[in-house]
């Protein structure tokens, strides 16, 4: 499976343009879409689920135009979208039983099987009687994912599921994605959550302010912020100082002031030891450091 993005551009009415030249290959795996809020993601998943038109470019899937082959495509998609909205007075399996007739499953005793596979795999089999309306958030995002899923789709497209999951909910939810992408799958995970993009993604993306700021994989972005995270040991009196001038990931308090971890693209004004970056780092310094760059003249 592939999918493949070229000079994709979305302006809308109010003429905000949402989507800035966006180019990505996606091939099978789990992708990985990471950007503030505002960024775009929203809009680049409406467009690939084709709910929204772009205003020029062209997708291609398995080297398809998208917008000449909407249906087809389309039938090879799954979607959670990020305000997932379902009839709470359906009981946990009859949605889904709803959802796989959509998804085109006419038999009763496949719809049956296909159901009872899903409650299995997102772990709702024991709630399946509850009315959807009735289940815990991290449990109504758990029937979202299974509603993307039905039917097999060769495309999953998630996005920002794990907004507002406490972080047990949040891994459950990465399992499930990472045990589907095992398969001969797409899956496009938006999120602005750099925890969710974790070693399961294959590839990942950068997109702020509507434009593609860095593309490959989580290992690759990690790398840019090598020898630019310190641990150094800050005064109580001099912590606030640090906080202006460099962005602190964690301070830990000690008996004579804090260990602190920082970004800096050198140690010029303390005392420091580099440390291993990690993703949440490598975000931190490329929003800080490397992101502005895109939009000098
Ligand atoms: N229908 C619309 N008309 C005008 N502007 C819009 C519309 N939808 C979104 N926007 C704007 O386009 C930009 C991108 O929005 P989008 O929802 O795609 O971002 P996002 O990355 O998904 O962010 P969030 O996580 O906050 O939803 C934002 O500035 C948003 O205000």
């Amino acid at each position: 499976m592939d999918i493949s993005i070229q000079n994709l551009n979305k302006i809308y009415k109010n003429k905000h343009q949402a989507l800035k030249n966006v180019s990505l290959d996606i091939n099978s795996g789990m992708f990985g879409l990471l950007g503030p809020n505002g960024a775009g993601k929203s809009t680049l998943m409406k467009i690939l689920v084709t709910l929204l038109e772009p205003s020029s470019g062209t997708i291609k899937v398995n080297g398809a135009d998208l917008e000449k082959n909407r249906k087809q495509v389309r039938a090879m998609m799954g979607y959670l979208p990020q305000d997932f909205r379902f009839f709470a007075k359906l009981k946990t399996y009859e949605f889904l039983d709803y959802a796989a007739s959509l998804a085109g499953i006419n038999s009763r005793k496949e719809r049956r099987d296909e159901v009872e596979r899903l409650l299995e795999d997102v772990g709702l089999f024991e709630v399946r009687n509850r009315f959807a309306g009735k289940l815990s958030g991290g449990m109504k995002r758990r029937l979202g994912i299974a509603q993307a899923i039905v039917g097999d789709p060769k495309i999953v497209i998630v996005d920002e599921p794990t907004t507002g999951l406490d972080p047990e909910e949040r891994i459950r939810f990465r399992n499930i994605l990472a045990d589907l992408s095992q398969k001969d799958v797409i899956i496009i995970l938006s999120t602005h959550i750099v925890g969710d993009i974790s070693s399961t993604c294959n590839q990942m993306a950068l997109l702020n302010e509507g434009q593609i700021q860095f593309t490959g994989s989580p290992d690759e972005f990690i790398r840019l912020s090598e020898g630019k995270v310190w641990k150094t040991q800050v005064a109580f009196d001099d912590m606030e100082d640090i906080k202006q001038k460099y962005p602190v990931i964690t301070t830990i308090p000690g008996a004579n002031g804090y260990e602190v971890e920082l970004i800096s693209p050198s140690a010029n004004g303390f005392q420091g030891e580099n440390i291993m970056p990690n993703l949440e780092h490598a975000y931190v310094y490329f929003m800080e450091y490397e992101s502005n760059k895109f939009n000098r003249p």
